[in-house]
């Protein structure tokens, strides 16, 4: 490594190596689990998995809820990577560490990363336990300068200047709202923008406020980062929050949220969301290959 915060194009590819050395998988797609929502990942068949204090590079992850393990394996039939457990900003990590995993995921071979959250809602008409397909986000951290692309562009990964329009990939969205009629899943699904703060607290009145005039419908800690670095690289991006708690925006609403709270939830439709991923990676158009 150069500094602290500067990782460089060796740095990913020891540890693509080091897991491309462990394991006989070669995915073509990552699932990135949210808050309570690592329970995707014991869905893989032929497992192989690995403790993220194992792998040569791998961030640390210290949020309850968050197991950290990085597990191989085959949803229907299709070789996937799972992140039981992401890294958050407010942990402390840098955003190119946060951001890490995604770019050994590119040297892996991976096209297609599946990202979800837990998340508040903004939007009025959310109930608890919806599932929200991301349309767009808004990285309020980006757009105050943290940015994982920040310092010296490693054009091997991408441009200096990347686009963010139509990051969300719009044939995915609309193939998990195709299988969302058919599960009967659309009475709980929503589609919208998601917010992106830096925590650790959850928002103050004034705040989510703010937030919902933007233009957001949800609110939550993570994703922007790790969608920006795979959308850099050229990876395909599809996005869903599960709406876990609202976020209150009246001053005479006396409800706290926490992040017990937001793991009930989570835990509550989990299964459901294991049911979609599942689904919606079983519909990819992939082939795949071992070692
Ligand atoms: O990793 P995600 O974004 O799902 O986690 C959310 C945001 C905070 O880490 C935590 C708050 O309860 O859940
Ligand atoms: O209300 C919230 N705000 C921010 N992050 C969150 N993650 C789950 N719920 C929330």
């Amino acid at each position: 490594m150069h500094s602290k915060d500067q990782i460089c194009h060796d740095d990913y590819q020891k540890t693509a190596d080091w897991l491309l050395s462990q394991t006989q998988h070669r995915p073509k797609v990552a699932i990135i689990c949210g808050s309570g929502l690592g329970m995707l990942a014991d869905a893989l068949k032929l497992q192989d998995s690995f403790h993220y204090a194992d792998i040569p590079g791998f961030p640390q992850s210290t949020v309850q809820g968050h197991a950290g393990r990085l597990v191989f394996g085959e949803l229907k039939g299709k070789t996937c990577v799972c992140m039981q457990g992401r890294f958050h900003m407010y942990e402390g990590h840098s955003l190119s560490k946060v951001t890490f995993p995604v770019r050994v995921f590119k040297l892996l071979g991976v096209e297609t990363l599946i990202v979800t959250n837990a998340a508040g809602a903004l939007a009025d008409g959310y109930c608890n336990g919806d599932i929200m397909i991301i349309r767009d986000h808004i990285n309020l951290p980006g757009l105050a300068g943290l940015n994982p692309l920040n310092g010296p562009n490693d054009d091997k990964f991408g441009p200096r200047f990347p686009p963010m329009s139509g990051v969300y990939d719009q044939d995915l969205r609309r193939l998990a709202k195709d299988i969302c009629k058919s599960l009967d899943f659309s009475q709980f699904l929503q589609e919208g923008v998601y917010c992106m703060v830096g925590g650790p607290n959850f928002e103050s009145i004034a705040e989510a406020r703010f937030l919902h005039k933007l233009g957001a419908d949800a609110v939550g800690m993570s994703t922007a980062p790790e969608v920006l670095v795979a959308s850099h690289c050229g990876m395909k991006v599809f996005g869903l929050s599960l709406i876990t708690n609202k976020v209150v925006k009246d001053y005479e609403d006396t409800e706290k949220v926490n992040h017990e709270g937001v793991l009930g939830v989570s835990k509550m439709r989990s299964e459901t969301l294991q049911t979609l991923v599942t689904e919606l990676v079983s519909r990819l158009d992939i082939n795949n290959n071992t070692a």
